[in-house]
Order: structure tokens, then sequence, then C-alpha cells
């Protein structure tokens, strides 16, 4: 099957980076949400990102307008019903993911491929949920879209050769790297990213290091681009702690239990960059340590 347009379910920072480039790689796009000012939010932080691709050279003025004319939004999640292609980007949580798929189910038209953009989760048990399992696969984009090369390639238990295949194709005109994880908790990048931010915050609550030292020490002394509390603020402390969590449940052992003091923090809504506030503060010009 060839894929030409695309449904993208949720426009949070993951489903408007996925939105930006298949619409830039030419495929025709709805990007979809229950809220209508986040889809209002989803459209300007694409803009803007576009623009600074023109700006410096990424991408010519008329790919733009051309891309910004191939993406659609709305609220209403039986238009997804008639595309090709949907690929799920809500929040991280079973229950959320499931009750989609329930109310997607009698709208897909009978050949379309339904993938999932989860960090962590089963994908042969979400699978179980759909209409057709051998149409369902993880399709794990890195954030934020439009920088980073690679892109998880996920089977469940019962995905079919055709739909891998389809789903492939969509990531090689999207110019990324492919690689296949086995569906196992978090797959291959967050089996081994994530609780290295954990045991950056566990060094944090023991008092090893401050926010400032422990980032500082990943960025200086590793080479990360990022510290591991800075990326936890860009990831989203909500996301970083499902995972963890998945993980925690799915292997149990112990290794992977959630630092206490990430359950505080997301159980304070301090969420990181998405709402302002999470290891860092970023009301003011430059992040600084919440506490
Ligand atoms: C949780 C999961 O399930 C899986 C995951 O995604 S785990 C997270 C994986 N991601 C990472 O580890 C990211 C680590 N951080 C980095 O690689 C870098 O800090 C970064 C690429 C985000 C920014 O790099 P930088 O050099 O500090 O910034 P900067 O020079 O401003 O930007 C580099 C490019 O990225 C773009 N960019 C930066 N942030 C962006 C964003 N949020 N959205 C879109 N584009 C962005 C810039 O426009 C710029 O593009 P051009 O080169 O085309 O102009
Ligand atoms: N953050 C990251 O670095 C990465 C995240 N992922 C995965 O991508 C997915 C999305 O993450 P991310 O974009 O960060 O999360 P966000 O919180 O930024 O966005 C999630 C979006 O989905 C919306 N949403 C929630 N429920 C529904 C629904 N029933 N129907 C339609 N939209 C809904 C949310 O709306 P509202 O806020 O109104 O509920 C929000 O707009 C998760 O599975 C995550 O694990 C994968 C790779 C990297």
């Amino acid at each position: 099957m060839t894929i030409e347009t695309i449904g993208v379910l949720g426009a949070g920072q993951m489903g408007s980076g996925i939105a930006h480039v298949l619409a830039i790689a030419g495929f025709e796009v709805s990007l979809m949400d229950v809220d209508a000012d986040r889809l209002v939010a989803a459209v300007a932080k694409i803009s803007e990102d576009m623009d600074r691709q023109v700006a410096r050279g990424t991408i010519a003025a008329e790919a733009m307008l051309s891309a910004v004319g191939r993406l659609r939004t709305t609220v209403n999640l039986p238009e997804l019903g008639t595309l090709d292609l949907i690929i799920e980007t809500a929040a991280e949580s079973e229950p959320v993911k499931l009750k989609l798929f329930d109310d997607l189910r009698p709208h897909l038209k009978p050949e379309a491929i339904l993938t999932s953009n989860t960090s962590s989760l089963s994908i042969t048990r979400l699978a179980g949920r759909t209409r057709k399992p051998e149409q369902f696969m993880g399709l794990h984009f890195m954030n934020p879209v439009p920088v980073m090369q690679l892109v998880e390639l996920i089977r469940g238990i019962v995905t079919s050769n055709e739909t891998f295949e389809a789903v492939r194709a969509v990531v090689q005109r999207l110019g990324k790297t492919a690689v296949v994880a086995e569906d196992y908790p978090a797959f291959i990048v967050n089996r081994i990213l994530v609780p290295m931010i954990n045991e950056a915050v566990y060094t944090l609550y023991e008092g090893v290091g401050s926010v400032f030292d422990i980032d500082q020490s990943m960025k200086l002394g590793a080479n990360h681009p990022m510290g591991p509390l800075e990326l936890a603020d860009f990831i989203g402390l909500d996301t970083c702690l499902a995972i963890m969590n998945v993980l925690h449940e799915g292997l149990a052992d112990s290794k992977y239990r959630p630092c206490p003091l990430l359950v505080k923090y997301v159980e304070a809504g301090w969420l990181g960059r998405k709402v302002a506030r999470g290891f860092y503060d970023y009301c003011g010009d430059t992040p600084v340590p919440s506490r």
C-alpha cells in the first residue's frame, strides 16, 4: 500500500513536529486534537519552525508555502477515517490511547494503517484493541522531530509485513533513519535514555549535586547536547515518569523504580517546558532552577 494521506492524532509537541515533517515531505496531513486552541498553537509553532528553516536556507520559501497548504486541522476524529495512515501522538497513557482507538475504529477505511508514537507501551497490547492488529505498529519519532534523524519501528506480534513496509517507506520519504526495535518496554532509545534521566533525578534527590552542576557535568563531562534534567524538562516530566512506570512494571526490576522527586514534581504539575516549570523555571529570560 502506498501512503499519501496521514492523520496525526494529538497536537502536542510531538504531534506538531510530526505534522511539520510530513507536510514538508509532500504528504497531505490532517492534525487532530480535542482542544481547538491547541491546534492554533500547533500551527503557529509549525509556521515559526518552518520560517526559521527558510531563513537558514534549509527549505525554500515555496516549499514552506506548499507544505502549509497540505496541512489541515480538525477537532473531529471521524474526519480521519478516510486517510491511509494514522499516527497517534496523544499523552503517554494507555487508557487515553485505547479510548482513542475505540473511538476511531468505526470510522477507519478497511486498508487504513494505525500507528502509535508511544515512548514505551506494549505495541502488541495496544494492537489488541484495534479492529485489525495486523495493520497496527509502533512508529516512534524523537523530539524535536524536525531535527532528530532517528525513528524507531516496532512490530506488534501480529503486525503484517505489508504494514511494516508501507510505514518504513514513509520514514524513508521523510529522509530519516529507521531502526527496528522489538516490542519490549520502552524499546531501545528510552530503555537506555530515561533510566539515565531518572538516575540524574536521584543524584539531585540525594544531594550529590545541584540542578546546575548535574546538567553541567553531563554536558561538559560526557558531551551531551543537553543536561539530563534540562532534557527531562524538554521531554516532559509526565512522559518521563510514565516511561519509568512502564519499565518498572513491565520488567519487574527495582532498578527501574521512578525517583520519588520525579513523582513529586509531576504531582505538583511541574511538567517541564510545556508548562514553563520543571527542574527549571522558564518564566524569565534564561531558565533558573525551580528550587
Ligand atoms: C521521550 C522519547 O520518547 C524519545 C525522545 O525523543 S528522547 C529525546 C531525544 N532528543 C534529544 O536527546 C535532544 C537533545 N538535544 C539536542 O540534540 C539539541 O539540544 C537540540 C537539537 C534540541 C538543539 O540544538 P542546539 O544546537 O542547542 O540549538 P540550535 O542551534 O538552536 O538548533 C539546532 C537546530 O535545531 C532546530 N531546533 C531546535 N529546537 C527545536 C525545536 N524544539 N523544534 C524544532 N526545531 C528545533 C533549530 O531551528 C536548528 O535548526 P537549523 O540547524 O535548521 O537552523
Ligand atoms: N515528549 C517527547 O519527547 C516524546 C514523546 N513521545 C510520545 O508522544 C506522545 C505525545 O507526547 P507529547 O507530544 O510530548 O505530549 P503532549 O502532552 O505535548 O501532547 C499530547 C497531546 O495529545 C492531546 N490529547 C490528549 N488526549 C487526546 C484525545 N483523546 N484526542 C486527541 N488528542 C488528545 C493532548 O491534549 P490535552 O493536553 O488537551 O490533553 C495534547 O495536545 C506520547 O505517547 C509520548 O510518550 C514520543 C517521543 C518523544
